[in-house]
């Protein structure tokens, strides 16, 4: 058979090319139309024989778009073409994927495998978007790192002598970040409430805690002067809420380390995961500084008599917009209604408390979201704040709105134009390309919409899921129920949750993969994160918006956006897991041809120094060309490289029944969290403009959309506490947002949907086949 680009690869039936049956049954005009019919088949067969093997769509030769992925066992088999030389007709042995320009070949099964390189839309270029634009190389002064001034230091801004050796020996800080300064000189000074508004990784932690620590240290030098102890049943000083149980013990680690000078002074920690009588027990003992999720806190303000917080003079709201995302509104109005309550008591006087309390509210993108938060919880408020954005004064002179916020001027943002089919194999080649050489990337963070859709990218880049059949043999003691069996209903998600990757990194240089959503028991969440914070080798971690707020992990260089975020405000949070204090940085998002390209002009708002534009074909080009033998632009090569890997993909998802639910389920959770973009985006991620055919070859699937069921759904969060909903997008909303359903917090109370989002679902569910549960987590 002629190579000419045109070779059918895949096994033909026994009969495709015996002489045809004769047709024996139905009255003799039956008979008639029959014999004609195939006499004219047979003519036009040779016509096209003798013209040399050309398709003809008049023929139905030319596949469809439509036709793609649809699973046709219903279908007859096509015609066999041959080449030149009718004569000749071999059957291929070994099937091959598809190359550009390619006919679309048939499985025996009736599965229809596209190409990766034919039928993609075409990308949009609009003069507002050019192809490349010109990249400036001037370096830049990276804005969220300490600053070099020599009169900042951390004793100038009113820290004792103590904490500032502190800082200098024990976490080696010499000097504090732009937004430190304000903070730090503001709240030792003063009891004002305050927002404190800068750049990811600009050390906000610090810019809160440190001053906290610090007053706490003066009261209790104070309550030594008046001839009193200070113990840590002197009383809870200090509450800091924040949204998720990973960021609350990143605040809870970062505290214990600034209380290890004052040890006098003690933290705790109230987030849920664990049994409320060990945490009532650490209450019982005293803690002066409690950092808790506010369900959590809440819930202890019901049930625990011990914790007093008639003493409390700092409440934190950390990533305060968050909070409201997530719909914690209602806990927080409780809490402070009962501090009030509880302030207002006549107890012991401690020497040295201030009078009034101080509310701190803190995010690297807050704004009219926490409207409703200011009016529950602060009173006139200082805007502190360090971001390169434009700023609206306040009427007053102190409240100062920011109308957009901006990454860290160090940190290269591009994105990626792929064609939905290909998203997958891109993914893979933007990893490769990463991990290439030694070095050159140590960590990476790769956010996706939906739990399962997380699941499943992780067994692709482990790439080894021929064994995923057998989960068992791979689970860690961890995951395992009493009896050492797989917890019933959980099997894909409770088992490993690490592993090396077959598909990324090369000679001498392992990369590790890990995932993390919020559908994972606290435990393995947290051993996951401590897995992935301490692995010194290079390591992607795949990930939903669990991880996208607050969280400070070493070493990132690269964050890839491969599903879009739900909000811009998301977005500056996952690419800001990277580039922080100072350092460098990579942040890549993947967007469709087509209107999901308008997103660029979002991305800009974000006034990033350079924006780099990529093509799917040029980062395949550059993952995949050692892959085919070929250090170089050899077009050929990593074509077939790039084809060849998508194959074995789709091969190992249709082979393993566990790995093909495992696809189905990642698809539509992917699809039903595409529908829930703030209705402000909905025009540039658009239900009806996304090609759900392509989109399922992405996941290694080969059926028609409309065909793929899922065998049973993912089991709800740890007793169907953690309710999913989604969010208008609107300001103030009490709904969750799609990104936030899975980080709510135990006590996290449940939310509706909005009517509007119930509609766009009942859709996607009629065009996905009908699964009923909102899965994202
Ligand atoms: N003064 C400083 N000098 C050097 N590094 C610092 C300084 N202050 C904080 N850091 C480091 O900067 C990193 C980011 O700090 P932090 O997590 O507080 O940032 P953030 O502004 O809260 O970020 P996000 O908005 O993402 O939550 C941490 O690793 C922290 O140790």
């Amino acid at each position: 058979m002629a190579d000419d680009g045109m070779l059918l690869n895949f096994a033909l039936p026994d009969d495709a090319f015996m002489t045809p049956k004769i047709f024996k049954g139905g009255n003799w005009k039956d008979r008639l139309t029959a014999r004609k019919s195939a006499e004219w088949g047979r003519a036009k067969a040779a016509e096209r024989v003798a013209g040399g093997g050309k398709r003809n769509p008049d023929y139905g030769d030319v596949q469809s778009e439509e036709e793609e992925l649809i699973v046709g066992e219903q279908r007859p088999a096509k015609k066999a073409r041959t080449t030149g030389d009718a004569a000749v007709v071999k059957k291929p042995k070994v099937a091959r994927e598809p190359h550009r320009g390619d006919v679309l070949p048939k499985t025996t099964t009736g599965e229809v495998i596209s190409s990766l390189f034919t039928s993609n839309p075409s990308v949009v270029k609009t003069a507002a978007q050019p192809v490349s634009e010109p990249v400036d190389e001037t370096p830049v002064e990276p804005s969220n790192a300490p600053l070099s001034d020599e009169l900042a230091t951390f004793t100038n801004l009113g820290l004792s002598p103590t904490l500032a050796n502190h800082l200098l020996t024990k976490l080696q800080l010499k000097a504090p970040t732009a937004i430190q300064r304000k903070a730090i000189q503001l709240l030792c000074a003063s009891d004002t409430d305050a927002f404190i508004q800068a750049e990811t990784g600009s050390g906000k932690t610090l810019a809160y805690l440190l001053p906290i620590v610090q007053r706490i240290s003066d009261i209790s030098l104070v309550m030594k002067a008046a001839g009193q102890a200070f113990t840590r049943r002197s009383g809870l000083f200090a509450l800091i809420l924040a949204p998720t149980r990973e960021l609350s013990k990143q605040i809870s680690a970062v505290l214990e380390t600034l209380l290890s000078c004052c040890h006098w002074i003690v933290g705790g920690i109230v987030i849920g995961g664990e049994k409320k009588s060990s945490e009532k027990a650490r209450l019982r003992k005293g803690v002066n500084i409690l950092v808790a999720t506010p369900g959590r806190l809440a819930d202890h303000l019901d049930s625990t008599e011990v914790l007093d917080v008639s003493r409390v003079r700092w409440l934190v709201m950390d990533e305060g917009d968050r909070l409201v995302e997530l719909g914690f509104e209602k806990d927080i109005q409780k809490i402070v209604s009962v501090l009030n309550m509880r302030g207002r008591e006549k107890g012991v006087a401690v020497p040295g408390l201030p009078a009034r309390r101080t509310t701190v509210l803190c995010s690297a993108t807050i704004k009219a979201d926490v409207e409703s938060l200011r009016s529950i919880a602060l009173k006139d408020p200082v805007a502190i704040a360090v971001d390169a954005g434009e700023r609206v004064e306040g009427v007053d002179g102190k409240t100062e709105q920011a109308t957009f916020f901006s990454a860290p001027s160090q940190l290269k943002q591009s994105y990626a134009i792929v064609p939905a089919k290909q998203r997958l194999v891109t993914l893979v080649a933007v990893l490769k390309q990463a991990f290439k050489r030694k070095g050159t990337v140590m960590k990476c963070i790769v956010f996706m919409s939906a739990a399962d859709s997380v699941d499943f990218h992780f067994e692709m880049l482990l790439g080894d899921a021929d064994t995923l059949g057998d989960s068992t043999a791979r689970l860690p003691s961890t995951n395992l129920s009493r009896s050492g069996k797989i917890p019933q209903g959980n099997t894909i998600a409770e088992t490993r949750t690490q592993g090396v990757s077959k598909v990324c990194g090369g000679e001498g240089n392992e990369v590790r993969v890990f995932r993390l959503h919020g559908s994972l028991q606290q435990v393995t969440r947290t051993e996951t994160l401590k897995g992935f914070a301490k692995c010194e080798t290079p390591a992607v971690l795949v990930c939903t918006d669990v991880m996208a707020r607050g969280l400070d992990l070493p070493n990132v260089d690269l964050v890839v956006e491969y599903d879009p975020p739900a909000s811009k405000d998301d977005h500056l949070h996952r690419i800001g897991r990277t580039a922080r204090a100072g350092k460098a940085g990579r942040a890549m998002i993947f967007l469709l041809p087509g209107c999901e390209e308008g997103y660029v002009e979002v991305l800009k708002e974000g006034k990033p120094r350079n924006l780099t534009r990529h093509e799917g074909d040029e980062l395949l080009k550059k993952g995949f060309a050692p892959m085919a033998g070929v250090v170089g632009q050899d077009v050929k090569g990593w074509e077939q490289a790039a084809t060849d890997w998508q194959l074995e993909a789709e091969r190992s998802v249709n082979e393993h029944p566990r790995h093909l639910e495992q696809a189905r389920r990642a698809y539509q959770s992917h699809v039903r969290a595409y529908a829930t973009h703030v209705t402000a985006e909905r025009n540039m991620f658009d239900m009806k403009a996304l090609h759900l055919g392509h989109l399922a070859k992405a996941f290694g699937l080969r059926d028609k959309p409309g065909r793929i069921g899922v065998p049973g759904q993912r089991p709800s969060g740890k007793g169907g506490k953690e309710k999913r909903a989604v969010s208008s997008g609107k300001s103030g909303s009490k709904k969750r947002s799609s990104s936030a359903m899975e980080d709510v917090d135990a006590n996290g109370g449940a939310v509706d949907e909005g009517e509007a989002r119930r509609k766009m679902l009942g859709r996607v569910k009629m065009m996905t086949g009908g699964a009923s549960e909102f899965n994202l987590g």
